[in-house]
């Protein structure tokens, strides 16, 4: 990576930054997550990057799929670790209805099969995102988005030293086997799903007007999460919603099954009159 030279600043998340940045050599541009490294002469950090750089390698090479944004490589200086991705010029999918306010149903419709794609292509490889949510959701020009920010996200958690560390804002993607201490699984993405279906067509998570300690009690004891969709939207897209958000694991649809929904398999004949 010595040929890179760093551009502007495209985004901060909760532990780190993300700059546009060049390969001098092609003129290929590229986006570049920054992490200031915590502790970096701990043993626990230490494990931690050298894991991360396990992990990322393994990404590098194995994960390859339209809808999932391409990991190319990572490096550190001791003090900032940095991972190199594919770049997605329209940023993501919370930056659309921050500029523009909520999707329409068919936008949503077309965003929506395109994570179900990344998300089956993923858990046939037995990967679980853990993060789904609109800031995830990154876009090109032309109306294509891709997953972003899987796996190695929670281990650079664990070396930021960012003052935002704790994750505000995700916690509303959360399901309730998650919060309630069981761990996550692929079914937990399809919850996470369902969450960033209602963001795209309402603007926001559900239980989004709570502080996070409440939002987590509602998710965990509520039989249906707190969101109200607007009233033109179409009984498939209200259906698929509450799908995800089924609470038995066992019954709740996978991300192949969920490719087969009316709400998503829809989309040709309705609204392009074929
Ligand atoms: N590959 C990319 N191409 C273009 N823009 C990107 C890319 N990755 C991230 N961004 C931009 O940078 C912002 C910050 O991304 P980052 O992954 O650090 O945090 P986040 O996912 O928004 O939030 P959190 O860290 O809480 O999960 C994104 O919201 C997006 O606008």
């Amino acid at each position: 990576m010595k040929s890179w030279k760093r551009g502007r600043l495209l985004g901060s998340g909760s532990f780190g930054q993300v700059f546009l940045c060049c390969d001098m050599e092609t003129g290929k541009e590229y986006a570049m997550k920054q992490v200031h490294i915590f502790s970096k002469n701990s043993q626990h950090c230490s494990r931690v990057l050298s894991a991360l750089r396990e992990e990322i390698n393994i990404l590098k090479e194995g994960v390859k799929h339209p809808h999932i944004v391409q990991y190319f490589g990572c490096q550190d200086d001791g003090v900032v670790f940095s991972i190199l991705m594919e770049y997605m010029p329209g940023g993501s999918v919370k930056d659309q209805i921050k500029q523009y306010g909520p999707l329409t149903e068919r936008n949503t419709i077309s965003y929506t099969k395109q994570v179900l794609l990344g998300l089956e292509y993923l858990h046939k490889k037995s990967i679980v995102h853990r993060d789904v949510k609109g800031a995830n959701i990154l876009r090109d020009n032309e109306g294509n988005v891709k997953l972003s920010d899987f796996g190695a996200s929670k281990r650079l958690q664990t070396i930021s030293n960012s003052i935002m560390q704790t994750q505000t804002g995700t916690i509303y993607y959360m399901s309730p086997e998650l919060l309630d201490g069981n761990g996550y699984g692929r079914k937990t993405d399809i919850w996470s799903l369902g969450c960033s279906v209602v963001e795209m067509l309402t603007g926001h998570p559900p239980w989004h007007q709570l502080e996070n300690f409440a939002a987590i009690f509602k998710i965990v004891t509520s039989d249906e999460p707190g969101y109200s969709l607007p009233d033109s939207v179409s009984k498939q897209a209200r259906d698929f919603v509450s799908e995800c958000f089924t609470r038995s694991l066992e019954r709740r649809p996978t991300s192949s099954q969920l490719l087969y929904h009316s709400f998503v398999t829809r989309a040709q004949f309705e609204f392009d009159g074929t």
